[in-house]
């Protein structure tokens, strides 16, 4: 079935054969740098993961092979539209800029146009960095956006949801909104009301997980009721959720609770490589948890086109192109 997926971090995405090329490099064969599917570990231990993986991704090269490969791999799996998104990074050992790094992805999107699959930057301000450093990115975002001719299209907030507050980079996603960029923002990962709140009211474009919404998991009824009534979509990813413990098991997934709802729901993998997943195995997840028909699947699969941050000529090609497949 054609996908489009639209919350996928680079540097979590990354598959255990690319894994292996990167490791061969530094030397460390040895090294395993993902969760196996029935493993359950704590968001900590992800954030650790991640730091594991930045060690072996700190150069542009690196950079732009991840990206090249993740491309790839969504693709061989039928995805036609991918919004990639990662934090802009700098090694001083390696030389690496953070400009060097944006470019790279941009490069590799770019190399990858010869295959059937439309793919667009998100630039990631990291909620541990600070201010300052968020500034820099929604000002790199801004310059490539226009520079790349596009693939950059927005900014996303993420990053170890128990640290730091969110809304000390409200002023910066204004700025970002006012640059034309669309928010895709982790919130409610774990409970915060007053934080989500705050946030909400931007408001954000997309928003990622958005696990703690609900009255009963830490959220209320105002949280859920604006969420709800602007419309705002999720972006939910099951494997991601239950391997980092955020929620307890797939049957207590929030997605039914939306989707029966009929809100916006958009199937993604967050963090494909990490958490030895796909997206055509997030789909056979929440087909088999809730009881899903083909037809509710190729519905939240056709409708996810609706949510992605391109303009309106580009979801007009993927509705062809997704019901030309319907037809055959
Ligand atoms: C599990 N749930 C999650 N919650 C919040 N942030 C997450 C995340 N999964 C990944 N990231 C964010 O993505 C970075 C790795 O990719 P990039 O180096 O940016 O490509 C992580 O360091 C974290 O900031
Ligand atoms: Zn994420």
């Amino acid at each position: 079935m054609p996908k489009v997926e639209l919350h996928a971090h680079i540097n979590g995405s990354i598959s255990e054969a690319t894994m292996k090329k990167l490791l061969k490099k530094k030397n460390r064969e040895g090294d395993k740098l993902s969760f196996q599917k029935d493993q359950t570990a704590t968001l900590e231990d992800c954030f650790h993961m991640f730091k594991l993986i930045h060690q072996v991704s700190d150069n542009t090269e690196a950079a732009y092979t991840i990206t090249y490969d993740v491309i790839h791999e969504f693709a061989a799996e039928n995805v036609k539209y991918l919004e990639l998104r990662s934090t802009p990074r700098e090694v001083k050992a390696t030389g690496m800029t953070k400009k060097g790094y944006v470019e790279a992805v941009i490069k590799a999107i770019q190399d990858c146009n010869d295959i059937d699959i439309i793919v667009k930057f998100i630039l990631a301000v990291d909620r541990r960095n600070g201010v300052d450093i968020a500034k820099e990115t929604v000002e790199l975002a801004a310059k490539y956006k226009t520079l790349s001719n596009g693939i950059v299209i927005g900014v996303d907030l993420s990053g170890d949801p128990t640290v730091g507050d969110a809304r000390d980079y409200i002023p910066v996603f204004e700025q970002a909104k006012q640059a034309g960029l669309k928010l895709a923002l982790h919130l409610a990962e774990v409970p915060n009301i007053e934080e989500t709140l705050a946030m909400l009211k931007l408001p954000p474009n997309r928003i990622g997980h958005g696990t703690c919404l609900l009255p009963e998991v830490g959220g209320s009824e105002e949280l859920t009721d604006y969420v709800y009534t602007h419309k705002i979509p999720l972006e939910l990813c099951l494997t991601s959720n239950v391997i980092g413990q955020t929620v307890p098991n797939f049957d207590n997934h929030h997605f039914l609770n939306w989707y029966q709802r009929n809100h916006p729901c958009v199937i993604c993998t967050d963090d494909k490589g990490v958490f030895n997943t796909t997206l055509s195995e997030e789909y056979q997840i929440a087909a088999k948890t809730f009881d899903l028909s083909v037809d509710n699947i190729w519905k939240l699969s056709f409708e996810s086109i609706e949510y992605i941050f391109a303009a309106e000529d580009i979801k007009e090609k993927l509705r062809q192109k997704f019901l030309q497949f319907r037809q055959l």
